[in-house]
């Protein structure tokens, strides 16, 4: 169970969990359990083995409070032993890496906590600290990591200085499921640390397993030194995993047509019998899942771990449907890549021989797939009806809506509302089963409706969810200025899209720019390259939120009176 402390209030609630979990973790940690959620990849023996040579030495996360003196006195003020914060070079340089900004702007200390006597006593939780005060810039990086835990480590003291047994170790942690990762002599305290990276084989890490440190007394110039190398090694097995990611893709999605994750737990050999698939290749199949951390092993069988659980079809916002779609319509499309890098066109028409919409309006299983793998990325929507300034709007008007997921939010959100959904008409068959569903069939009027043409007009509110990322910036255009043609003067355009970032975080919409390139042509675009079509159509920008799943918000206002703007300059 994970206490939570009020002398850590100085602390955002994502971090103080982060340190309350690794204070309980650390009072309670016994080295097997340590070993065992550290390197599943070991049997019991060698785990003894290793076991017998190492005793839990500290447990450490990185934390954000506005200031580092404010949190270590609130520490101390509740009775623990807290020493002085001491710079920390080390996780300094790996964040100013990570996140591309000069070392010099990331005043990164470490603030060790002792604690209380009679709780194993002489257990330390280390807190790395980086100040960022209310408005700071650093908001950016204390926000990603505090979703990667990218520093979260357990440290673990080694009893023996033994150049043969320390080589050993090294390679047991390698077999174990662990990377190495670097590492040094620390002249202050004397002793030789190797890191290690968790490679997420086979099992779910707590945030604080993620990383393991090996602390040896003394200096160890030769086992460091192969430690190093084997780090060095590992650009090239980073590499090599990157081009196999087509294998992933395939291996999900074969995962996903056997019905396989709604199988587990179970034992590989009943799961081939049940599935009338081949024994030996089933099992290869799930080591390989292991290795990517969708399954996890378990007894003499296999269960989902975290990230497999959503590929079950009864999951919620089930990723089932996205599995096959892309490891089958999209994993051939992109097959065309080349095609698109050369001309800048679609991959898609020149494996289909046809535009995506065109091939799916002739193929119903893939629109319906299609459709479902639109509705599992629906938890974006979430916050949308209430981060958008409806005022005394009456009618919503969503355009290509798909199955009236979004607009169905809005309806229920307010019942005053009445909505509009204008989609393509055999798109319509299925958005009218899901807004029935949703309660709200009856005050939505469906219109089949080609948006390049035309739209309804007077609607308060127009909505374009994850519409425009599908064409080029002159659909786009023609697009925008039709809804500026037909909403009410003062009227409001909602834009959900994957914003591309501007500075050069590992967004999501850069994978799917390259998707849109393959697939339509188009491409995601960044904030200001919507706000330049949206001012050359007539609309003023006058917000953008943050959604789930990397999401954008942009809400607009139609320009009360003037001529529509400008073609803006190409991106
Ligand atoms: C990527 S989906 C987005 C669906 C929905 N807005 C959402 O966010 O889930 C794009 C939608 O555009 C629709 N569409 C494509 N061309 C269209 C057109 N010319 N007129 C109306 N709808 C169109 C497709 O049927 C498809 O449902």
């Amino acid at each position: 169970m994970t206490v939570t402390h009020d002398w850590a209030a100085g602390l955002d609630q994502a971090d103080q969990t982060a340190f309350d979990e690794a204070l309980a973790f650390t009072r309670r940690a016994d080295i097997g359990g340590v070993l065992a959620c550290l390197l599943p990849g070991l049997d019991e023996q060698r785990r003894t083995s290793v076991a017998s040579h190492c005793a839990l030495a500290h447990t450490a996360v990185l934390v954000f409070p506005a200031s580092c003196g404010e949190l270590v006195a609130r520490l101390r003020e509740t009775g623990l032993t807290v020493a002085e914060p001491v710079p920390s070079v080390v996780v300094r340089d790996r964040l100013a890496a990570r996140h591309r900004v000069p070392a010099g702007d990331l005043d990164v200390s470490i603030v060790r906590v002792r604690l209380p006597l009679g709780e194993h006593s002489g257990r330390v939780v280390e807190l790395f600290v980086l100040p960022v005060p209310p408005g700071s810039p650093l908001a950016r990086i204390a926000e990603r990591e505090r979703i990667e835990r990218n520093e979260s480590h357990l440290a673990l003291e080694v009893g023996t200085q033994d150049a043969v047994v320390l080589a050993g170790l090294c390679t047991l942690a390698d077999q174990g499921g662990l990377t190495p990762d670097g590492g040094g002599h620390n002249a202050m305290e004397d002793c030789t640390v190797l890191y290690f990276r968790s490679t997420g084989t086979g099992t779910v890490h707590p945030e604080h397993q993620r990383r393991l440190e090996l602390r040896v007394p003394g200096q160890h110039p030769a086992v460091l030194a192969a430690h190093l190398a084997q780090t060095m090694d590992e650009p090239v097995k980073r590499l090599q995993k990157l081009m196999t990611g087509a294998w992933t893709t395939q291996a999900i999605a074969v995962a996903a047509e056997l019905g396989l994750p709604d199988r587990l737990p179970a034992r590989a050999g009943e799961l081939a019998e049940q599935l009338g698939v081949d024994p030996d290749a089933l099992a290869r199949l799930l080591r390989y899942l292991a290795a990517t951390g969708l399954v996890a092993p378990q007894g003499d069988g296999y269960t989902l771990t975290a990230t497999g659980e959503p590929l079950r079809r009864a999951a919620e916002h089930s990723l089932h449907p996205v599995a096959l779609l892309y490891g089958g319509l999209f994993y051939q499309s992109f097959g065309a890549l080349a095609h698109a890098v050369r001309t800048g066109r679609e991959g898609f028409a020149e494996v289909f021989g046809q535009g995506l919409f065109g091939y799916l309006a002739e193929h119903p299983d893939q629109a319906a797939l299609f459709d479902a793998a639109m509705a599992a990325s629906t938890p974006m929507f979430e916050p949308v009806p209430e981060l958008a300034d409806l005022g005394d709007a009456r009618v919503v008007v969503d355009i290509a809506g798909g199955n009236g997921e979004l607009l169905s939010r809005f309806l229920n959100h307010d019942p005053r509302l009445r909505g509009v959904l204008v989609e393509q008409a055999h798109v319509l068959e299925r958005a009218r089963t899901h807004l029935a569903d949703a309660g709200c069939a009856d005050r939505c009027e469906l219109v089949a409706g080609d948006f390049t043409r035309g739209m309804p007009a007077d609607g308060d509110v127009y909505l374009l969810s994850r519409v425009l990322h599908d064409w080029d910036d002159e659909q786009c255009l023609a697009i925008l200025r039709n809804c500026a043609a037909s909403v009410r003067p003062g009227g409001r355009l909602l834009i959900v899209e994957r914003l591309l970032p501007v500075d050069g975080r590992a967004a999501m919409a850069v994978a799917w720019d390259l998707h849109m390139l393959c697939t339509m042509g188009s491409r995601e675009r960044t904030a200001e390259h919507y706000e330049r079509l949206l001012v050359a159509a007539g609309f003023d920008l006058v917000s953008v939120h943050d959604l789930p799943l990397d999401g954008g918000l942009l809400q607009a206002v139609r320009r009360p009176a003037g001529p529509v703007g400008p073609r803006p300059a190409a991106a």
